[in-house]
């Protein structure tokens, strides 16, 4: 019997790469680096991830980037996350990283850069996956910090299809990155923003409007303003929505209660995707099967969302074509 969530063709479009560090692998880590860690065991790890908000999490993610050191390091992490993700059907993955992150531990870019391309190449060799990577920068810091991490990756920035904004969103709006983000279109980046997570659909309009974004990361706050929904279906812009991390950092009580049908019903390109999925209890098939059964989704709803996951995905024409293709033969042979 074949798990038509895992096995859908997807593109996952939110995800970040320091979200997949599973407890496992944090505790094996800190041994290999001889980092001290504030937990004596996996289960003590894994227990500390219960959240309230989005700082609550950000905290532990933080601090659970520490025993990320070297190459090797950063190579484990994003081939076990491309392992893991093939598993769950994603034939073409985009996937933010935060430099910054590294970089302020003195962890040099380069280091974090090469680490992930080679997990890159071997994904691309091992699963047939197409991946593109996103420079996210960190909104808590200021705009000179974005600036000077733009140029740390001066030598990368060929390799990057685009930049992002996280971290924590309330208090550090859009309009606070319109310099860093006009220069990082000019360098021919495309640009994402977490907007509307926790922040209010006025966080969304400045991501449209000032930062000039080609896609919204959450975006579930636009729900709140039948004009600004209206305004971003008019605009085909995609949400990439993250169920299980909107239940577990409590933007939603339970996924009975989550948006993603109604944003669908309402013309928005919306997508699912996982977020940090060793943090909020799954990845990207789980997202898909449990928002799925709590909101009752038809075959052909979820294989819209994937539809817009391809759609949503900064692909060239040709191969957005083939991955479509082989959405629509999967399709008809699971109607
Ligand atoms: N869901 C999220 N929101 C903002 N910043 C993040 N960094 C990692 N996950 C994030
Ligand atoms: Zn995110």
């Amino acid at each position: 019997m074949t798990d038509f969530h895992a096995a859908i063709p997807k593109a996952e479009l939110h995800l970040h790469i320091e979200g997949t560090l599973e407890p496992e692998m944090m505790v094996a880590l800190a041994a290999r680096n001889r980092v001290a860690i504030p937990f004596a065991s996996v289960e003590e790890v894994r227990a500390a991830y219960r959240f309230t908000d989005l700082q609550s999490f950000l905290d532990i993610y933080y601090a659970g980037a520490e025993v990320l050191r070297t190459e090797e390091d950063f190579h484990d992490l994003a081939a076990a996350y491309f392992d893991r993700a093939a598993a769950d059907g994603v034939v073409h993955a985009e996937i933010f990283f935060d430099p910054q992150t590294h970089t302020h531990r003195g962890i040099p870019f380069d280091t974090v850069a090469r680490g992930l391309f080679a997990a890159v190449e071997g994904a691309q060799a091992k699963h047939g996956m197409t991946v593109e990577i996103i420079m996210s920068y960190l909104r808590h810091l200021d705009e000179d910090d974005a600036f000077a991490t733009l140029k740390l990756a001066e030598p990368w920035l060929d390799r990057f299809v685009g930049v992002g904004l996280d971290s924590s969103e309330v208090g550090n709006p859009p309009a606070k990155f319109a310099r860093v983000f006009a220069a990082s279109r000019e360098r021919g980046l495309k640009l994402c923003a977490h907007a509307g997570e926790e922040g209010p659909p006025a966080y969304i309009h400045e991501a449209l409007d000032v930062l000039k974004v080609d896609r919204i990361d959450h975006g579930n706050r636009a729900m709140e303003d039948p004009a600004l929904v209206a305004r971003l279906a008019r605009a085909a812009m995609t949400l990439t929505v993250c169920p299980l991390s909107n239940v577990a950092l409590r933007n939603v009580d339970t996924l009975a209660d989550h948006p993603i049908d109604r944003m669908l019903d309402a013309g928005l390109r919306a997508t699912i995707h996982s977020d940090d999925p060793a943090y909020f209890g799954g990845y990207i098939a789980e997202n898909f099967r449990s928002v799925a059964a709590a909101r009752n989704l038809s075959r052909a709803q979820v294989v819209t969302l994937a539809r817009n996951s391809f759609l949503g995905a900064f692909l060239t024409d040709a191969t957005l074509a083939g991955h479509l293709a082989t959405l629509d033969t999967f399709a008809r042979a699971h109607p």
